[in-house]
């Protein structure tokens, strides 16, 4: 593998997964891995699972690892070429791109849409420039449109606790103070849209995904139909894509607030969301601490799904 960003990235889900099991086994299987070789992560954004997932993968597969947070003692960065640098930024990512790439055998980058420019966000502008100019394999922690990663580790828990072999998920919206980035639903959808689940996503009309992201997904403005006979219920907030509404809030209804009410009509379904979560925002009190909330599993499994993607880069190291 050559870079990680999306689930084509993966290849056949049924060997990723058959894989992520070997793994969750013996984490420290492939140990002589990654002797001698670093991974350097790179964050424009905050994060705790992502960095501590992803970096105790790295030493389960014997790497070194580096990390540097980006806006805290590194140059301010520009990132507009052509741009008259006689601003707050010395530095321009085109530089320090291959300079970081010098010091790595991998990268991994965290560079959440800036809801400044849909298509600059849209086209991956900052995670491309990385795969163009760092000379390395490049994989993302989240970037603008998705969260491969996080997706991976998702579909891993639901294998893991799914009773049937087509599960109902379902994906809720779910208010928010700000305005978050649509990668995590993104990734999820393309990520359950590559499985024969049942898919559907729920939410208030006007937040509808990127049509290449909901691809077959069923999509149901009513949230309670949505839930009916659900297996697995994943809640996420996300800004708005459409039109002129890119990055704005168009509701902060709290009826959309996962609680008992909507639980009750899925079939005694399982609660996930990636995290961090805003409780009684997004999920109740009562919700997110019950029997069915398997949302400290689904963040352990971000180092499996850390590990697989690491080791597969690492075997595909000329
Ligand atoms: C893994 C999720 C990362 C990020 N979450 C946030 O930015 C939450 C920030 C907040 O709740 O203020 C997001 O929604 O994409
Ligand atoms: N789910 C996830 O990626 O969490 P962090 O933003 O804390 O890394």
């Amino acid at each position: 593998m050559k870079k990680f960003t999306c689930v084509q990235d993966i290849g056949d889900l049924k060997s990723a997964i058959e894989e992520s099991f070997v793994i969750k086994k013996d984490r420290f299987k492939y140990v002589e891995l990654g002797r001698n070789k670093t991974l350097m992560m790179i964050f424009f954004n905050s994060s705790l699972r992502t960095r501590l997932s992803t970096q105790k993968a790295a030493l389960n597969l014997g790497m070194n690892v580096m990390v540097l947070d980006i806006n805290q003692g590194a140059w301010k960065l520009e990132t507009e070429r052509g741009v008259i640098m006689d601003g707050d930024k010395p530095e321009h990512l085109l530089e320090a791109i291959p300079v970081m790439g010098c010091y790595c055998d991998i990268i991994g980058v965290r560079s959440f849409a800036r809801f400044e420019n849909r298509d600059f966000d849209y086209q991956e502008t900052i995670l491309n420039q990385f795969i163009q100019y760092s000379g390395r394999p490049v994989f993302s922690m989240e970037a603008a449109t998705r969260h491969p990663l996080q997706s991976f580790a998702d579909l891993i828990t639901i294998e893991e606790y799914k009773k049937t072999a087509r599960p109902k998920v379902v994906m809720t919206w779910a208010p928010h103070p700000r305005p978050l980035p649509q990668a995590v639903p993104n990734s999820f959808a393309e990520w359950m849209n590559a499985t024969d689940y049942d898919f559907v996503i729920t939410h208030p009309e006007g937040y509808e995904l990127a049509p290449e992201f909901v691809g077959n997904a069923k999509v149901e403005y009513d949230q309670m139909k949505a839930f009916e006979g659900a297996d697995f219920v994943y809640a996420k907030n996300w800004a708005a894509y459409a039109g002129d509404n890119y990055g704005q809030i168009l509701s902060k209804d709290r009826e959309w607030t996962v609680s008992d009410r909507q639980m009750a009509v899925t079939n005694n379904a399982y609660f996930m969301h990636c995290l961090p979560v805003r409780r009684n925002m997004i999920v109740t009190d009562e919700v997110i601490e019950s029997p069915q909330s398997i949302v400290i599993p689904e963040a352990a499994n971000r180092e499996i799904s850390a590990t697989v993607v690491l080791k597969r880069l690492l075997e595909g190291l000329e």
